[in-house]
């Protein structure tokens, strides 16, 4: 089995912004801004308690004047400090959404391009969680912690600054207790939390990719009576989401231990600053202006608890998408792309060669072992087989859907893989068993193919395909809604709608996986007309199923298990 990099539950959460910078560095003047107006309004706060200290000295000097002056300054800075703080937030958030957008937009790139390996091996919902839910909880920090957080950093910094000013001493005495104490904390919290909140959001994608089964699986769990299992399951899993929640609350009361480091201080800080006052070497306004600046500082420390719970939901949520985004990464391919001067070199069917190609789903167990096999080019072949065996893996290798783990698969001499993607779509088309749909009309549904076809050259396809007359039948003709809780397609159906694709195409290579022995006469008959029309110098493999289909065809190849091939 090829090396392929799969998705951690609990990815690294080591140096997640250094990892997130590439995808900040585009918006980084905005970023610099929004920082430079968060320092300005945090300064401002940071001034009114030096501003009221210096009210209480003049005030017990007697001077009225001062005092004035005083009382002004605290209203200016109160409105300067209200508008610096509203362009700070509505700058944070207008940079941090577009980092999310553009986050959010790369993720969902990166997924709808990942080899159909990679989409295969991982639930689907952990996926889904990851490009939304994820992403959301971090567009919300954007939007409502991180301008909370930026304040509390900066408090931090300008109260040291502006108390270092007033009084070294006491200052000194301030921190040889808040300091380490609130250090500890936060230590400890953080070496619960990291394993406590990486296991919630865990057991968050499997609960979410449990309930995604029963979505998707709900005809076959209610048919084969397994509700009662999977309701099993998904109990166990909700249990332990709640196990894991319950972990992150009590790393989360850790945090709040804070709460009695504050009082400490305050205790420490009033003894200190009433000595050094009665001593003469300070000023009363000087321990008020202790005192409020402090009283800030707490706030501060009080909102850090809650704010430190969410930038870890964050941050584990981060590292989650930074993991999917790395792992999704585009790798350079080690074969050379064509040329400009060359350009593609597949514009006729080609002739396709399967040489010695091996493939396992699970490493150990081969699907496919050496297989060599050639069709020429407009050859009409069925290829069948016992169940299980691996038709449907060899159709994926062949149409590209699947890199081979080794050997190679050559149309008209040229590697699948040395092909851009977009041209390998328009030469080589699988229409699958079981063709998927989307909400919307049947035109929708037809033309989902690249260059948007309008409607005329949907029906000029469906007019050769004979499919005039199936269309016509079904409620409103092109114009049928289709899709849950609106009309539904049989498996044979959908498959019409596979081939009227793949006529719009028009590839070389056409494969196409029927759908099930058992269709019905009528939608057998309007498949087979379909394959018929289809252009005759087009190559054509029928992974078949029906007797029929393989006796139209010239040419049978039978693949056996061990990756026996005998032709006929
Ligand atoms: N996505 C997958 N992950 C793991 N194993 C897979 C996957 N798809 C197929 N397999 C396994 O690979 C083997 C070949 O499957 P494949 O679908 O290619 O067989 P097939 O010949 O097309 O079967 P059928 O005639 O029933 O459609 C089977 O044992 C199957 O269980």
């Amino acid at each position: 089995m090829a090396d392929q990099r799969g998705l951690s539950a609990s990815p690294d959460q080591k140096a997640v912004l250094r990892r997130a910078w590439p995808h900040m560095r585009p918006h980084r003047r905005g970023i610099v801004g929004a920082l430079a107006l968060s320092a300005l309004a945090t300064a401002i706060s940071v001034a009114v308690p030096a501003v009221i200290g210096a009210a209480v000295d003049q005030l017990l000097a007697g001077d009225r004047g001062g005092l004035a002056v005083a009382v002004a300054a605290v209203c200016v800075l109160a409105v300067l400090r209200l508008v610096a703080f509203r362009q700070s937030e509505i700058q944070l958030a207008t940079v941090g959404e577009r980092v999310v957008r553009q986050l959010r937009d790369l993720a969902v790139t990166r997924l709808s391009r990942a080899p159909l390996r990679f989409l295969e091996a991982h639930p689907s919902g952990d996926l889904l969680r990851r490009t939304t839910t994820e992403i959301a909880d971090l567009a919300n920090f954007v939007r409502g912690q991180l301008p909370e957080a930026l304040t509390v950093g900066g408090y931090l910094v300008f109260t040291t600054v502006l108390l270092l000013g007033y009084s070294p001493l006491l200052t000194l005495a301030l921190f040889a207790v808040f300091v380490p104490s609130v250090v500890w904390v936060l230590r400890t919290f953080k070496k619960a939390a990291d394993p406590a909140f990486a296991a919630e959001a865990a057991a968050a994608g499997t609960v979410a990719s449990t309930y995604r089964e029963l979505v998707t699986s709900r005809e076959m769990l209610r048919t084969s009576g397994g509700v009662g299992f999977w309701r099993t399951r998904f109990l166990d899993d909700t249990r332990q989401r709640y196990r894991a929640a319950r972990r992150t609350q009590r790393a989360l009361f850790l945090i709040s231990l804070s709460r009695v480091v504050q009082g400490i201080t305050t205790g420490t800080l009033l003894l200190v600053g009433a000595e050094l006052a009665a001593r003469g070497h300070i000023s009363v306004g000087t321990v008020v202006v202790f005192v409020l600046a402090t009283r800030q500082l707490f706030e501060s420390a009080a909102q850090t608890s809650n704010l430190i719970g969410q930038a870890q939901i964050t941050l584990v949520g981060m590292a989650r998408l930074l993991d999917l985004l790395e792992v999704t990464a585009p790798e350079p391919s080690a074969l050379p792309r064509p040329t400009c001067g060359g350009g593609p070199r597949t514009a006729a069917p080609g002739v396709l060669e399967v040489r010695r190609v091996s493939y396992s789903y699970v490493a150990g167990t081969e699907v496919l072992r050496r297989l060599s096999v050639t069709i020429g080019s407009g050859e009409r072949v069925g290829l069948v087989g016992p169940t299980g065996v691996g038709k449907t893996t060899l159709a994926k290798l062949i149409t590209g859907l699947y890199e081979p783990d080794a050997g190679r698969v050559l149309l008209d001499g040229v590697d699948l893989r040395a092909l851009p993607a977009a041209e390998l779509r328009k030469r080589i088309v699988l229409v699958p068993q079981r063709v998927h749909m989307i909400q919307g009309t049947l035109l929708d549904n037809l033309a989902l193919v690249p260059d948007a076809p309008g409607e005329e050259r949907v029906r000029e396809a469906v007019n050769r395909l004979g499919l005039t007359e199936w269309v016509a039948g079904l409620s409103s003709g092109l114009s049928s809604r289709l899709g849950r809780g609106e009309g539904q397609l049989s498996a044979g159906e959908l498959q019409l709608i596979g081939l009227v694709r793949a006529a719009l195409v028009d590839p070389a290579v056409l494969v196409l996986d029927e759908a099930t022995a058992d269709i019905d006469p009528d939608t057998a008959w309007h498949l087979e007309t379909a394959i018929d029309t289809l252009r005759a110098d087009r190559t054509l493999i029928v992974i078949a199923h029906r007797e029929a289909t393989i006796e139209r065809l010239p040419r049978t190849i039978r693949l056996d298990h061990g990756s026996a091939l005998t032709d006929s």
